[in-house]
């Protein structure tokens, strides 16, 4: 009677697959049934194989194999394969997983699987690789899955080698001279607004990918950026976690000692792909007039005009602390594309700098200081992070300290940056945009607007309240600029 009940067997049934199912997921015997599934679907299919020998047949290393065994480390799909070796990494503490041999990994490539065998060549003194296609899917992906693993183990490497600090030399027979590039900044260091940030970062990411783009727009492949902003606002050591976050290596280019054009140029010619570019405090340089340079050799320097070869995959990174006395030829879209303000500090950036340095979000002095950025008075992210370091051992004192140097050395000096906000920008700034594509420009300025009103609003109550503080905003000015 209870048999014929119709659901009681349906219960009964799921309750049997229910079980199946758990048991072979606790003992780990569902792992067997794919692979038997995966055989038996195999006998379906004929596949076609490749190998790719560690040695070529004149003994010399075949650097395929090389690529393609970092591309197949780094497949997510390893965790999956029976027998993986586990090794340090380059970062402390970093463990990675490298295949053993006779193990079979599976990779997918635009909707086709691909097998790829690991074992011992046929001398069995070196070791090969054998790649396994479905015939039927042969002709519609072996090239471009070729492609893509050069591409993906090309930008492996690029991650894993060490940074390289060029700077010129006036040696007759070198132009630059090379030592270990091992500055630690990075991106998420740098204090500084979080939607910039993220802009800098975005802008950087399809920077390193736009090579075809920028090909077929006829342009070469490289991307200006102009920080400008006070002494100890982050201009270099961003230039330093820009170069970490695109793992580019730095030429530092030192334009007191170029004696003249020609040697511009040269220095150019020297400087090899994937590299930031860098000329510090450019205003001065320019504003001094005492070298041997033209206008136009360092606006074709910055253009890479000479031609794609040496200025194909850089980034041109210019300082300078006001771009107020600058002639505007030098910053104009194309030549610069991406402006960045580093401002004095603000509230927001001293918290920022107080959760970084001191590891404290919130603060009973936090209104305190607030109330002092309010009243127009600022120090550089330098300033306030040296007071933070000496003093790390006691926020309160951290941040006592930093009140009172705000009262002192501060007073006034956020007013100049917020003077400098509200003046107009170069000509290659549009309204409205933060950012231009082509020569855009992207400052943090545009979101600060209600901040910097309350800024004007303590500064003119400041103004009105404390008359003989303002020789001391001058000063403070002054001291800025200067
Ligand atoms: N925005 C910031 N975020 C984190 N640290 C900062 C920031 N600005 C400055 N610092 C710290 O202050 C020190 C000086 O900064 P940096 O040399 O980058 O300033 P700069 O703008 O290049 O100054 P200058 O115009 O004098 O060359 C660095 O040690 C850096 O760690
Ligand atoms: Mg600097």
């Amino acid at each position: 009677m209870i048999l014929s009940n119709p659901f009681f067997l349906v219960l009964v049934t799921v309750c049997i697959f229910v079980a199946i199912r758990v048991a072979l997921y606790k003992t780990g015997l569902v792992f067997l049934v794919k692979k038997w599934w995966r055989r038996f679907e195999d006998c379906f299919h004929v596949y076609q194989s490749f190998k790719v020998p560690e040695l070529n047949e004149s003994m010399q290393e075949n650097h395929l194999y090389g690529k393609v065994t970092d591309y197949l480390n780094s497949l997510t799909s390893i965790e999956e394969s029976d027998f993986t070796n586990l090794v340090t990494g380059k970062k402390p503490n970093e463990i990675v997983l490298k295949l053993d041999r006779n193990q079979t990994i599976e990779d997918d490539f635009l909707g086709a699987k691909v097998l790829w065998e690991t074992g011992a060549s046929t001398d069995s003194t070196s070791r090969s690789l054998v790649l396994k296609i479905r015939k039927a899917d042969k002709r519609r992906i072996l090239r471009p899955y070729l492609q893509h693993i050069h591409v993906v183990a090309d930008e492996l490497e690029q991650k894993k080698r060490d940074l390289r600090l060029f700077m010129n030399v006036e040696a007759p027979n070198r132009a630059w001279r090379a030592v270990p590039f091992t500055h630690p900044s990075t991106l998420e260091t740098i204090t500084m607004e979080a939607d910039l940030k993220s802009k800098v970062k975005s802008d950087l990411e399809s920077f390193l990918k736009a090579r075809q783009y920028y090909h077929r727009l006829g342009r070469v492949w490289k991307r200006s950026f102009l920080l400008y902003g006070p002494s100890g606002t982050g201009k270099s050591s961003f230039v330093a976690a820009m170069a970490n976050f695109l793992n580019y290596d730095v030429y530092d280019l030192d334009l007191s000692r170029v004696k003249d054009d020609s040697q511009l140029k040269t220095l150019l010619l020297q400087t090899t792909t994937k590299s930031v570019i860098v000329i510090e405090d450019l205003d001065r340089y320019l504003a001094e007039k005492s070298t041997g340079l033209s206008f136009s050799g360092i606006s074709n320097f910055m253009d890479g005009l000479l031609n794609s070869c040496c200025a194909e995959e850089r980034v041109m990174v210019f300082t300078m602390n006001s771009k107020d006395h600058v002639d505007p030829a030098f910053l104009r879209p194309g030549r610069i594309d991406v402006h960045i303000h580093f401002p004095l500090c603000d509230f927001g950036a001293f918290k920022n700098l107080a959760t970084s340095y001191l590891g404290v979000k919130e603060h009973k002095l936090f209104s305190q200081v607030e109330e002092i950025f309010l009243n127009g008075s600022s120090l550089s992210p330098a300033e306030i992070g040296e007071l933070m370091i000496a003093n790390r051992n006691s926020p309160s004192r951290a941040i006592k300290s930093v009140i009172t140097a705000l009262q002192t050395d501060g007073d006034g000096r956020g007013i100049g940056m917020f003077g400098r906000r509200v003046g107009f920008d170069v000509g290659s700034r549009k309204s409205g945009d933060e950012m231009v594509e082509p020569g855009g420009v992207f400052c943090g300025e545009g979101a600060h607007t209600v901040r910097d009103f309350r800024k004007l609003y303590g500064f003119l109550r400041m103004k009105s309240n404390r008359s003989s503080h303002s020789q001391s905003f001058d000063a403070g000015s002054a001291n800025r600029d200067g």
